[in-house]
């Protein structure tokens, strides 16, 4: 097999916006795998890294999901009270405290031992953001308090608890269209077997 030629340099960068989440235009001088250089002008959003969970209470066979306004969607033409697995931003915490936070804030379950599944991006050809990805098992008396997120960041959660399998059917009828809640529902059917 013939070595592959790939490789990039970054030769310009302009900041195109800089509100909550800054856009930068970059030139790159992108050298494909035959050894031919082309410059070529790419936008990247700088997303902060992000985590999700799935709640899951194996004795219900019911899932913990939110239930919230996406603007994107919104404009999109798309229903856009989104249902979603609880998720947020690190906020500069590590990904395991920031997902018990967000599932308490969000929920109202205290989430007692979480595993990590894996990291993934969701849109790697535009967005820097990271996603990681945890699963909890979860029972009715790990719920502490109504969750529905923080009232000063004008968060208006609704929390939904749904069968599995309904969940499943709401992902198959287009209820639920968000790719880490569908991602994280699949993980469930394929591994439930491990949440006890
Ligand atoms: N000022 C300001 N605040 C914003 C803006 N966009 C979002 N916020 C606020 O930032 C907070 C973000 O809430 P989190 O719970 O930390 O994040 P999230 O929106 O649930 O993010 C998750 O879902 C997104 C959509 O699927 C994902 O993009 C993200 O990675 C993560 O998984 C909310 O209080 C929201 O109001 C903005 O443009 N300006
Ligand atoms: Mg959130």
């Amino acid at each position: 097999m013939t070595q592959s030629k790939a490789k990039v340099e970054i030769v310009g960068k302009e900041i195109l916006s800089d509100g909550w989440t800054e856009l930068t235009g970059y030139r790159i001088d992108y050298t494909d795998r035959n050894g031919v250089t082309h410059r070529l002008p790419r936008e990247v959003y700088h997303r902060t890294p992000a985590a999700c969970i799935l709640l899951y209470d194996p004795r219900r066979d019911v899932v913990v999901l939110v239930k919230q306004f996406r603007l994107p969607a919104y404009v999109n033409g798309d229903p856009a009270w989104m249902i979603e697995v609880p998720a947020g931003l690190l906020d500069g915490d590590e990904p395991e405290v920031a997902i018990r936070r967000e599932a308490m804030e969000e929920t109202g379950y205290t989430v007692r031992d979480v595993s990590f599944l894996f990291k993934s991006y969701p849109a790697p050809g535009s967005i820097t953001e990271v996603v990681h990805f945890f699963a909890a098992t979860i029972d009715t008396a790990d719920r502490t308090s109504d969750g529905g997120g923080l009232e000063e960041e004008h968060e208006d959660i609704e929390v939904l608890e749904v069968s599995l399998q309904q969940a499943l059917a709401m992902v198959e009828n287009g209820e639920i269209i968000d790719l880490k809640t569908i991602t994280l529902l699949q993980w469930a059917l394929l591994n439930k077997g491990k949440l006890r």
